[in-house]
């Protein structure tokens, strides 16, 4: 167990227990009658709240007890005493949180005025009691409980309270002039710092903000700018004479295997990663949470080595550059490796920790007491705002932080009055999540008060590639100095794309656009350009190019594989179950082939596009070409599809039946996910199932977001449930599906991504059941060719994090040649599988295709590759691109490379399937399982 430690406040004084960092909330609820227990936290937090006064005795001040201050320590001039308080409708709940700050006046006589945040009245009530006791108390007023928290006794503060309080009555008389608070005085004094007798009635927090990074001893540019560019304080207001020793919150020599940060010659303390959160951390995740945390304060990393192969590297602080470039960072790790633990985990340190202790209050020891940043905001798609909360209180508990997340029953106006109150009032929020197009209604409010948002957390992060998306124009516009990008898609095809997002995670590292496009994109594309290939001199220039813009983003982009956490996984087997196509599909391909009009091999042609959507729904069952808008218009004849419609009419459909019901009856309450790309499909699915008595729940992008969480999580736990049907696009990204064991993905995206996300729904942490992936083809059909073409920009894809042959969005931004078109419209009968028959003749008796066996691929130059070289993204392209140049077994060695691994079993061999439930239903339904890859993990 983690213990805490004895600081050394100062060398000459002897050791002394501090107050602990419990990792308290932000702001503790407080129980009735529980004065004495309360009151330590009070003082603490007293003193932590009295903020970084001008004094430089205030800075340290322990916070007086409230019966020793005098009457006047908050203002001499108007027999009021103020305070900060906490409010929040009375609640049975377990673990209180305080929906609101506000302020308080206590005037002689006993009356307590209770005010919310924005000066409005809120209550008020008589204290008979000794003046010292009232922070022990809990006051009901007005429907409310109310909470003191500490008397205002800082000057500025005091007269920030005021202008509050006062900026509230001035709106509330417009018509008058006349300024009054009561029995106050209407000219407020001038403070030290504030030589202006005008009342300027401001936001408060801004200016509390302010007060907190004044730096007390003079402070290098480089801290300066470290605290970050936009709170960086004149050196006024630095004390040179200051002396004080820091102190970290946490002493890592307590902690077992602690996570230091780096830091910049000018830090004044370590920052540890809080030992609650680091214990869980995975190798990986430790290192993901130091670069993290270098971007966004601006250091410049470690070679990566240093960073990846050192033992121990995360237990050390390493002293780093400022590399004024950088402030943010995108986070690519591929899907499942916990990148919503790391940043919750950045988040925490941050909100808690700083390294230049003497900008923030501290305790008397020199432990800080405030974090680097107050406000943070998460943008993700609205179907994961439930999941980033769980994880928050998973790894975190939501009693020590402030989550808002904005209601689905929500009013535009109810919402925009939330996200104003969450930039307003300090201490019951710090971190708000919002949905990317939730932002956008609220873009004017974030934007009024957008300086007190400190960190900007965007998952699904390529969401933002597109320059003129109104939403990262809004993010932009906001200009949150730290950026954290979250994205297990790898960032896609186009290079313009590839600009925007660097360009907004750390604006002006890639020079202007126009000068992007100049030195990198031209030379790239015409060294990419098939008609270059024997241009020497381009492609050589290009891939210089490539490498140059690899070497400056990887300073800010991390990119590790899901191999980094196979060890924590229970084993996972990977099946592609080729299932035969039956009479009817075969009717139908043939009947809309010959249907099909004359410009079907145009590349450019819409129709292409139409029927290879057709083509695709037959596969998974031909009665959807009855509801095709394309097969309806033009093709569209009720003799053809009228034979279609009965219901198990395609062989995915029987294998998938088969299957399910062997993982019903064959394994001990397993559960299945089963994924489509197309609700009709899912419809299709369901229907059977239900006459078939399976009881299943449905997830697609349909399905409103409010209820999406209540799904999963029903799914999760419910042991009657056995399957969800899961909608690929809509509804696979980011959920935790770990209730499963087995996932069918019923047919292929082009973009390899969109399947690896949704086979990555099951196989993740948490999961402790070997896990089943299955891959449901057609055999020799549009399946097929789809399957191909995504295992081979998948393997090309994987070491180059920008690579520009990785998935596209859709079908429709692909792009075919006649080849391709051809090739996607023929339908081949006479196989049990045509990627077996293009890669190996082998019998399918498990032979497994090994590096070794992969023949050596050449590129168009004659160079040969081995089958471990690494083919750069650009040779990649090449090899793709120009595939009307590229012979049969170039392809096939390609393709070869990409089933590295898999096990090849034959129909004969299906004995061999290490996988029960596969085994038995492709033996009983031998006519419909064609041919099986098996990769163990
Ligand atoms: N160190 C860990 N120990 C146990 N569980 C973990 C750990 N790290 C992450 N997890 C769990 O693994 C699951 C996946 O993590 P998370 O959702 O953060 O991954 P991700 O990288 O964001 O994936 P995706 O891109 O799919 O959203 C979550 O349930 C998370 O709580």
């Amino acid at each position: 167990m983690f213990s805490w430690q004895l600081y050394q406040s100062h060398r000459d004084k002897p050791l002394m227990r501090v107050h602990k960092y419990e990792n308290k909330p932000f702001k503790p609820p407080k129980r009735l009658n529980d004065s004495h227990a309360t009151q330590n936290v009070i003082r603490s937090t007293s003193t932590k709240r009295q903020g970084v006064a001008e004094s430089e005795t205030t800075s340290v001040k322990k916070a007086k007890p409230m019966s020793s201050m005098s009457v006047h320590s908050s203002d001499p001039s108007d027999n009021k005493r103020y305070f900060t308080l906490m409010y929040r409708k009375p609640t049975q709940k377990k673990h209180k949180t305080w929906a609101g700050d506000g302020y308080a006046t206590f005037r002689e006589g006993g009356k307590l005025s209770f005010y919310d945040a924005t000066g409005k009245s809120i209550g008020s009530a008589q204290y008979k009691n000794a003046p010292g006791d009232m922070l022990e108390n809990l006051f009901k007023s007005s429907g409310l409980e109310i909470q003191l928290d500490y008397e205002v006794s800082d000057a500025k503060e005091y007269q920030e309270v005021k202008n509050v309080l006062l900026g509230n009555r001035q709106e509330k008389s417009s018509s008058s002039q006349h300024f009054d608070l009561g029995e106050t005085s209407l000219t407020v004094e001038s403070s030290s710092h504030n030589n202006d007798n005008q009342i300027t009635p401001a936001p408060l927090f801004q200016n509390k903000r302010a007060n907190k990074f004044k730096p007390l001893i003079k402070t290098c540019p480089a801290r300066n700018s470290l605290i970050s560019g936009r709170k960086s304080e004149s050196e006024s207001h630095t004390n040179p004479e200051r002396k004080m020793s820091y102190q970290p919150v946490f002493d890592a020599s307590k902690i077992d295997d602690p996570i230091i940060m780096n830091k910049h010659c000018s830090a004044e303390v370590d920052v540890i990663v809080d030992p609650f959160i680091s214990k869980n951390l995975r190798s990986h995740q430790r290192e993901g949470i130091k670069f993290m945390y270098d971007c966004v304060l601006g250091l410049s990393r470690p070679p990566k080595d240093l960073a990846t192969n050192q033992e121990g590297f995360t237990s050390r602080s390493i002293i780093l550059e400022q590399d004024s470039d950088i402030r943010g960072c995108l986070l690519a790790d591929e899907m499942g490796l916990g990148k919503t633990l790391m940043t919750i985990s950045l988040i925490w340190t941050l909100l808690k920790q700083t390294p230049i202790a003497s900008t923030v209050s501290c305790s008397q020891s020199g432990v800080p007491l405030q974090g680097l940043i107050s406000k943070v905001l998460i943008i993700c798609p609205v179907t994961l705002i439930a999941n980033w909360k769980k994880e928050f209180s998973k790894w975190l508990n939501l009693s020590r932080i402030g989550i808002l997340t904005l209601s689905p029953q929500n009013t535009l106006e109810r919402d925009k009055y939330e996200v104003r109150t969450f930039l307003r009032v300090q201490r019951t929020y710090q971190v708000m999540i919002l949905g990317y197009e939730k932002l956008l209604s609220v873009s004017e409010e974030l934007e009024k008060n957008k300086s007190v948002l400190d960190l900007l957390v965007c998952d699904e992060g390529h969401r933002l590639k597109n320059g003129s998306s109104k939403i990262l124009n809004v993010l932009k516009s906001l200009d949150i100095q730290k950026k954290i990008l979250l994205s297990g898609t790898p960032i896609q095809n186009d290079l313009n794309e590839f600009y925007n997002i660097i360009d907004f995670i750390n604006p002006g590292i890639l020079g202007s656009y126009q000068h992007f496009k100049k030195r990198f994109i031209l030379p790239i594309s015409k060294a990419r350009d098939p008609s270059n290939r024997h241009n020497e001199t381009a492609v050589q220039k290009g891939e210089e190019l490539s490498q140059e813009m690899i070497e400056i983003t990887q300073r800010f982009i991390l990119r590790r594989t899901s191999s980094v956490i196979e060890s924590y996984l229970p084993p996972r087997m990977d099946l592609i179950l080729f299932c035969r196509p039956t009479e009817t599909q075969v009717m139908a391909f043939k009947d809309i082939l010959q249907n099909c009009g004359p410009d079907l091999l145009t590349t450019s042609s819409n129709s292409s596009l139409s029927v290879i959507t057709l083509l695709k729904k037959v596969c998974n069952s031909p009665s959807l070409i009855e509801s095709d808008a394309y097969f309806n218009t033009t093709l569209g004849d009720s003799r053809i599809f009228k034979k279609y419609t009965q219901a198990l009419n395609s062989g995915k459909l029987k294998v998938l039946m088969t299957l399910l019901e062997r993982i019903r009856n064959g394994t001990e309450g397993e559960k299945v996910v089963i994924v489509s790309n197309y609700t009709q499909t899912l419809d299709i699915i369901q229907n059977l199932m239900i006459s078939a008595d399976m009881r299943i729940c449905r997830l697609d992008g349909s399905t409103p977001s409010k209820q999406r969480d209540g799904i999963v999580t029903s799914f999760n736990r419910d042991l009657s449930l056995f399957a969800l049907l899961l909608s690929a696009k809509s509804g696979g990204v980011g959920l935790n599906l770990i209730g499963a064991s087995r996932l069918i993905l019923f047919d292929n995206d082009w973009n390899p991504s969109v399947d690896l996300q949704a086979m990555s729904r099951i196989h993740r942490d948490g999961q402790t059941k070997p896990c089943y992936i299955y891959r449901l083809v057609t055999t020799g059909c549009i399946d097929e060719k789809i399957l191909q073409r995504q295992l081979m920009k998948q393997s090309l894809s994987q070491k180059f994090l920008s690579d520009c042959n990785n998935g596209k969005d859709s079908s429709n931004d692909d792009l075919f040649n006649k080849e391709d078109l051809k090739d996607l419209f023929s339908v081949i009968l006479d196989t049990p599988s045509n990627t077996h028959d293009l890669i190996c003749s082998c019998d399918g008796a498990g032979e497994e295709v090994n590096s070794e066996s992969v023949a050596s691929t050449m590129n168009n130059k004659g160079k040969r590759y081995s089958p471990d070289t690494w083919i750069s993204a650009l040779e990649a392209q090449k090899l793709l691109e120009d595939k009307e140049d590229q012979n049969l077994e170039e392809k096939a060695s390609l393709m070869k490379r990409c089933l590295v691994g898999y096990k090849h079993i034959g129909s004969k061999h299906f004995c061999n399937l290490l996988d029960t439930v596969a085994m038995e239903a492709a033996q009983n339904a031998q006519s419909d399982v064609t041919f099986a890859f098996m990769k163990p993990s």
